[in-house]
């Protein structure tokens, strides 16, 4: 049986620096994988100098840098050195080129590459990107509100800046980015003007500090058993939470969001594709996946849409949208297309047995094969009885999601389209 809306199976990838997320590890610091850098290295003969790493992902790690021809500090992507790593990374740059030439005053929300060069280092030839220094990810802003959902009037301001930049990859680029998810997108700003070099008035290093040993890349076995222990109490406390409902919900008094900048740029160009040149026939996130993805019937910009509407609801609801799992036999793809049919209805026939893999989950019927009963609940009334919306809030905002989350991808409104959609306006 599919269960709906859990809260966990977060398949996420990459974090940012600051403790909460789990760090890269130890085992990708060899040759063929991340350079480890150290505040004060200096990079592309000394122009760039090395601050305090930002973030880490399957492909790289992300570092604050000091641009000392431009005197500003930007974001340094420094790429794992192995072949298939370095040819993501050109890939990455032709298609960040591209963005930026056709954006001169980088209005169009999108990551914005400032250069590009070469590191060679112990563990191979590094292809670097130097970006835009930006903000926090929509995920610490969730997670910074206690997934209790951000509230409406902050969730249309964010869909505004992603739909603009939708619209401008697709229609006037024909890029489709692929991996859309809250961890791709960047707000401008942090959230904690304290790790906001320039809000804070931090004074950029630009030497290595002389005696010190920085243990940002290489952790040591201890650390990493108090980071474990640390982990597993975080995951107790969580769990109560859990059995406790809503009682121990009230006792939570909600953070301030006022005053956090809420524009925001879309990041993470390394799967991204050309709309008439797709490389992979899986792509997304799996909880932001579409569902001509998982059967195999192609994809276009469309899935991009999709991702935005799962993204649209995990902001104004601190839950996944679609939370699928392996269940008493059937998998993770099946009990994805039951939750998605139970919230939006059944999937058209035509449209269920298209794909490649349709017969893998659907009779000829376009029933599914494993999951036979099924409980729908609309997104509407979802938003009422789960989270409390008032009937108004939950009709207008079904409203604006429902055509996106269309299982007939053509059906879908197009970025340029959402945007005069009278929810967001
Ligand atoms: N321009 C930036 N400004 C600030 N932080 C950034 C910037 N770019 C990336 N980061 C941080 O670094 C992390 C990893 O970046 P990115 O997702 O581009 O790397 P990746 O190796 O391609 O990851 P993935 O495995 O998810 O594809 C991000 O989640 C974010 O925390």
């Amino acid at each position: 049986m599919a269960s709906l809306f859990g809260t966990g199976g977060y398949g996420y990838s990459s974090g940012s620096s600051d403790g909460e997320d789990e760090d890269e590890g130890t085992e990708g610091y060899r040759k063929g994988g991340y350079h480890a850098a150290r505040p004060g290295d200096r990079f592309a003969g000394g122009r760039f100098v090395a601050q305090r790493k930002l973030g880490w992902g399957n492909f790289s790690t992300v570092w604050l840098a000091y641009d000392t021809l431009h005197s500003r500090f930007v974001a340094l992507k420094i790429q794992k050195s192995a072949r298939d790593y370095s040819h993501a990374a050109l890939h990455e740059i032709e298609l960040l080129s591209a963005v930026a030439q056709g954006d001169p005053t980088n209005s169009k929300c999108v990551l914005r590459l400032l250069d590009h060069f070469k590191h060679v280092g112990p563990n191979g030839h590094h292809v670097c990107l130097v970006t835009e220094f930006l903000g926090d990810s929509l995920l610490r802003l969730i997670r910074y509100n206690r997934n209790k959902g951000i509230g409406l009037s902050r969730v249309k301001e964010i869909c505004r800046s992603l739909l603009v930049g939708f619209d401008y990859l697709h229609r006037e680029l024909g890029i489709i980015h692929t991996d859309l998810k809250p961890e791709n997108v960047l707000l401008v700003s942090t959230i904690n003007p304290a790790k906001d070099p320039v809000r804070s008035g931090f004074a950029p290093i630009l030497d290595r500090p002389v005696g010190s040993h920085y243990r940002g890349t290489v952790i040591s076995f201890s650390e990493k058993m108090l980071k474990m222990r640390a982990r597993r109490a975080v995951a107790k406390i969580s769990q109560r939470r859990v059995s406790l409902g809503g009682f121990a919900a009230e006792f939570e008094k909600e953070r301030n969001l006022d005053g956090i900048s809420l524009k925001c740029k879309i990041v993470d160009f390394g799967n991204a594709c050309w709309a008439n040149q797709q490389l992979a026939g899986e792509i997304q996130t799996r909880q932001y996946r579409a569902p001509e993805v998982i059967i195999g019937s192609g994809y276009s910009c469309s899935a991009d849409m999709w991702s935005f509407a799962c993204i649209a609801f995990e902001l104004a609801t601190g839950d996944l949208l679609f939370a699928p799992k392996n269940c008493q036999g059937c998998s993770e793809d099946e009990d994805h297309l039951a939750l998605m049919m139970e919230t939006l209805g059944k999937m058209p026939r035509k449209i269920a047995i298209s794909g490649t893999r349709s017969k893998d989950y659907f009779d000829r019927h376009g029933d599914l094969k494993r999951i036979r009963r099924l409980k729908f609940w609309p997104l509407d009334c979802v938003l009422v009885e789960r989270y409390n919306f008032t009937e108004a809030d939950a009709q207008g905002f079904a409203d604006f999601l429902r055509p996106i989350l269309d299982f007939i991808p053509e059906n879908r409104p197009s970025a340029a389209q959402c945007l005069k959609h009278p929810w967001l306006n």
